[in-house]
């Protein structure tokens, strides 16, 4: 290679991946100098950086570009647009407004170097102010808006030569409102670099020169692009080369920056850098073969003019894929696994950044690496994202688009959830065809048939899956002293084999049918009903029951399921179907594993679980942390909340959530329905979907008592909700991190855990625990105050322990007081709440979980206090919840044959009802709770009375 080609090369965009990839390899034979590379957390760098995606946006497409535009939108205002708009309305031409947004973009990047930390700018506009490089972005802006880049009286907004050669420094000073109290650091490097973007401009006038003798513009390699031999132009665009648009940043602009250090044969190369490891043995003082170039300022300065030639110029640039990840080191995130580490380094970086000069070969290793490191994440984030084509066709049937909105809309079914469990029998290609030929305006009858002929029934791609062994005898029924209720359990720890499923591979006619299960290894339980799948928190309470049903296998398969779903999506979606990917539900999986730990000492599998348990924790600290300033001591705290990213209604409940968001006297808005139909998915989130506890109204009628309270829905708020259930279960879970690495011998993470828990133990009881109620509460954002309502969920801090402690005895009663009263006041098991509003998660409803949190936070205390179990008031209570809950469950079945997923309150013989599903039966949970407390309390639980 001449020299020549070595110093295009060296500036050429190919060049950066492929050096910082030389390093890389390096790194992976561990021969850099500075560090080690450890690729042990790069999947958690890889979850992380999805959950944020799937944080913040409902789709892939939706992430804005990477550069300067953003700056400008700072609190919330579209100044480019603001500007745009003033030239549409004088008639400029859409190739000038490019021009002069360019403009404004090369001056503003350029401007963009570190500001300080004492500097700010004050907009006139606003009264807002805003410090780095926000402030700077709105500095010049506001330069630009005002003229003062413009030699042309008649044209202020524009960028031009003449006018920049003669910028001085007291411009500057003026302009980015400097004074003694507001230093901006670099002051005078800002306005000579200015000067020099002047005469680059006019030394390069193949790329900036101005028409009709008009001095050079920055915006005129608008015009340079539109007409170089590479750029094509077809009907529908144009598209420039990359390179193209490169060789303008990189050669047009070489003269503004300051002659670097390296240079090849007298040419200052820019952000290029000798890194020792790329020296080979025969390397003699003119080899290039060490130097890796970077581009740091023209790469983002080309991220930046891409966007606005995209946007306002409908230009497509071919080849965007070859610039890089910024090569900043700190794009390399320390904590979040960064996967090359060198102890002295980091400890050096951390306490002493500046002591790393740019040339240090710590950053120029570090800044390699992270080039590599984020192709590398991002490959995987991209494999993980991506949907398959066949995938792609799924989701247009099952999850949204015409298909779906037709056949649920045509409400051919008892409910919507039927059609989305029904597989294809035809090759999805083949539905999707098949629905095209439908006219546009099919009939109801049409559609039915549609359906009958290209989908089966319902749930086909399951079958039942008996277990075996089965054990006959589990020694819990030993102790079961009432003759009925020993047959009554011996029928619930049977009805397991009932409730066992696994996927069928055969179950279809075609190798190309699909359904939307999401296909899981193992034998798994199903609540039972309609809901034929796995949901999550419903498998805690079920494997609770299996435990005592002594199914041990089963449950640790049952339990591995959702390790593998972890493992996939990182996360655990609310139930094993597609349509439920955009969510997860009360995380549980944690405790699942402690109580099977608990009940069999199997350390192996607790190894193997550990790292999956932690990615699931990552999951929920990294998408749903809130942080709450505390009024008095002014400390922050982090406390979760629900909540999901969604803009359309639920699949498995389109016609519901259609008619409560769309066919409404409310008129809501586009942004007003996107917001209520998140806070739907929310509250399915919850497991709570749904209650008077998520509505900004809590006391609007229903209709008629068994009907869903739509009026209610319509002011959900759930995401404005911190709940102290999942409050309480993230702390226990915190705590059992802590004890599980305290079992594997992992010391950090006992002690990051513990110190997790101690945060969040205190924020509930500052933010959730009301004194006058003597009750845990939710904290809600938007008022700023504990919720008002009574619900059972302020019983789960007493499952999750500890807060004893900082509570009297008297409080403690105090609490439990209001459970007294309600089994007092009536003949079933405590209700979710008081209010009565039609909808599944309020009075008189009665749920399983609920009962079990509320005994299992007695029985805690009962252990806490230390004393014998008859003189333990909570104990006694305990027992008082237990017995009624083991009624309402008996007494149904006798009546009905069958065992319900919900009861009620006002009468033992009735099963619960209302909302937006008649009541199920089989089932799970309830199945898993009186199994659990025929294992605490059957020896003395009496035979249950029966309202009638
Ligand atoms: O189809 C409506 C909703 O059904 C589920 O929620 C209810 O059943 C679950 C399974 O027993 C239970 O975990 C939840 O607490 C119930 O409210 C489902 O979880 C929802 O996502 C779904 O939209």
């Amino acid at each position: 290679m001449s020299v020549q080609e070595k110093i295009k090369f060296l500036k050429s965009l190919q060049a950066i991946r492929e050096r910082s990839r030389k390093v890389y390899k390096k790194a992976e034979k561990n021969e850099l100098k500075h560090f080690n590379l450890d690729l042990s957390k790069l999947q958690d760098a890889v979850i992380t950086v999805i959950s944020l995606i799937k944080r913040d946006y409902n789709d892939i497409s939706e992430i804005p570009p990477h550069g300067r535009w953003r700056h400008f939108d700072v609190g919330g205002r579209s100044r480019v647009h603001v500007l745009m708009d003033q030239w549409k309305q004088n008639n400029i031409t859409t190739q000038e407004i490019t021009r002069r947004i360019l403009d404004l973009f090369v001056v503003s990047v350029l401007l963009d170097a570190g500001a300080g930390n004492s500097w700010s700018y004050k907009e006139p506009d606003t009264g807002s102010s805003f410090n780095r490089s926000e402030g700077l972005a709105i500095a010049s802006y506001d330069m630009f808006k005002a003229g003062l880049f413009s030699s042309q009286s008649s044209q202020p907004h524009q960028v031009d030569a003449d006018r920049l050669i003669n910028i001085n420094v007291d411009d500057v000073r003026k302009a980015f409102q400097v004074d003694d109290n507001n230093p901006l650091e670099g002051l005078e490097g800002r306005s000579k670099l200015l000067s020099r973007l002047g005469q680059a401009l006019k030394n390069h006038p193949e790329f900036f020169e101005g028409k009709d003798g008009l001095p050079p513009r920055p915006g005129n390699l608008l015009d340079y692009l539109l007409s170089h031999s590479t750029t094509t132009t077809s009907q529908l665009a144009v598209t420039v080369k990359i390179d193209t648009l490169w060789s303008v940043v990189v050669d047009g602009l070489a003269e503004i920056w300051p002659p670097t250090r390296t240079s090849v044969n007298g040419v200052s190369l820019g952000d290029v850098w000798p890194c020792e490891v790329l020296k080979s043995a025969g390397s003699t003082a003119d080899s290039t073969e060490h130097l890796v170039p970077f581009h740091k300022l023209s790469q983002w300065l080309t991220y930046s003019l891409i966007e606005p030639m995209i946007k306002i110029s409908n230009i497509t640039f071919e080849g965007v894929e070859h610039l890089t990840g910024l090569p900043e080191y700190r794009n390399a995130d320390t904590e979040r696994g960064l996967n090359f580490h060198n102890d002295n380094v980091f400890q050096k970086a951390v306490e002493v950044v500046p002591m790393f000069e740019v040339d240090d070969p710590v950053v120029i290793e570090w800044r390699a690496m992270t080039v590599v490191i984020l192709d590398v994440i991002a490959e995987k984030v991209r494999k993980e994202l991506e949907l398959t084509k066949e995938q792609l066709n799924l989701a247009q049937i099952y999850c949204q688009g015409k298909l779906l909105h037709k056949i649920q809309l045509a409400n051919l079914f008892e409910e919507s959830k039927v059609f989305v469990d029904k597989p294809t029998i035809k090759p999805v290609d083949e539905v999707l065809k098949a629905f095209s030929a439908l006219p546009e305006n099919a009939t109801k009858e049409q559609l039915f048939q549609f359906v009958n002929s290209n989908f089966g029934l319902e749930g086909q791609e399951l079958i039942y899956s008996p277990i075996s062994p089965f054990p006959s005898n589990p020694s819990f029924l030993d102790d079961i002293s009432s003759p009925i209720l020993l047959n009554f359990a011996k029928m619930i720890h049977m009805i397991w084999n009932d409730l066992s499923r696994e996927f069928d591979e055969n179950s279809l006619p075609c190798k190309e049918c699909e359904s939307t299960f999401i296909r899981v290894e193992k034998k798994f339980i199903i609540p039972g009903g309609r809901f034929r799948e796995l949901y999550y928190q419903d498998s805690y309470y079920i494997i609770e029951g299996l435990l005592v049903s002594e199914l041990f296998e089963v449950a640790k398969n049952f339990i591995e399921n959702f390790l593998d779903l972890v493992e996939r999506y990182g996360f655990v979606p609310n139930g094993s179907r597609i349509y439920y990917l955009n969510r997860s539900q009360t995380p549980l999986l944690i405790q699942m594993v402690k109580i099977y730990y608990k009940a069999t000492n199997d350390t192996s599998f607790l190894e193997r679980a550990f790292p999956t348990l932690l990615k699931e924790y990552d999951y929920w600290r990294v998408k749903s942390t809130v942080t709450l300033t505390h009024s008095q001591s002014n400390k922050r705290y982090n406390l979760n909340h629900y909540t999901v990213k969604n803009s359309l209604p639920r699949p498995e409940e389109y016609l519901e959530d259609y008619i409560v968001v769309e066919q409404n006297s409310n008129n809501f808005n586009e942004t007003q329905k996107k917001q209520l139909y998140a806070d739907i998915s929310t509250a399915a989130e919850s497991g709570w979907d749904f209650s008077s506890r998520w509505a900004r109204n809590p006391y609007i009628p229903s209709p008629s008592p068994l009907e869903n309270n739509r009026e209610m829905l319509r002011t959900l708020n759930t995401r404005n909700i911190i709940p102290v259930d999942l409050n309480s279960i993230l702390y226990m879970n915190e705590i059992t991190l802590s004890e599980f690495a305290d079992v594997l011998g992992n010391k950090y993470i006992k002690q990051v855990m513990k110190s997790k828990a101690n945060q969040r133990r205190e924020a509930i009881m500052l933010f959730m625990w009301d004194e006058k109620m003597n009750l845990f509460m939710d904290f809600n954002l938007t008022s700023g105050t504990r919720s008002e309502i009574f619900t059972l969920a302020s019983y789960f801090p007493f499952w999750a322990e500890s807060f004893t402690e900082s509570l009297s005895t008297n409080e403690l009663l105090g609490s439990f007081s209001h459970i007294k009263s309600l089994l007092e006041k009536y003949p079933g098991s405590p209700p979710t709440t008081l209010i009565r509003t039609g909808l599944q998660w309020d009075f008189p409803n009665a749920w399983p979980p609920l009962e079990y949190a509320i005994i299992k936070g007695l029985i805690n205390l009962h252990t806490k206090q230390n004393q014998p179990i008859s003189d333990s008031e909570f104990m006694k209570l305990a027992f008082d919840v237990s017995q009624r809950f083991v009624s309402s469950a008996y007494c149904t079945w006798k009546l009905s044959g069958v065992i319900f997923e919900k009861f009620n309150a006002l009468d033992t013989n009735l099963p619960g009802g209302a909302g937006e599903y008649t009541v199920q039966t089989g089932f799970g949970w309830t199945n898993g709770v009186l199994l659990w407390i025929f294992s605490l309390f059957g020896d003395k639980l009496q035979n249950p009375t029966c309202t009638h």
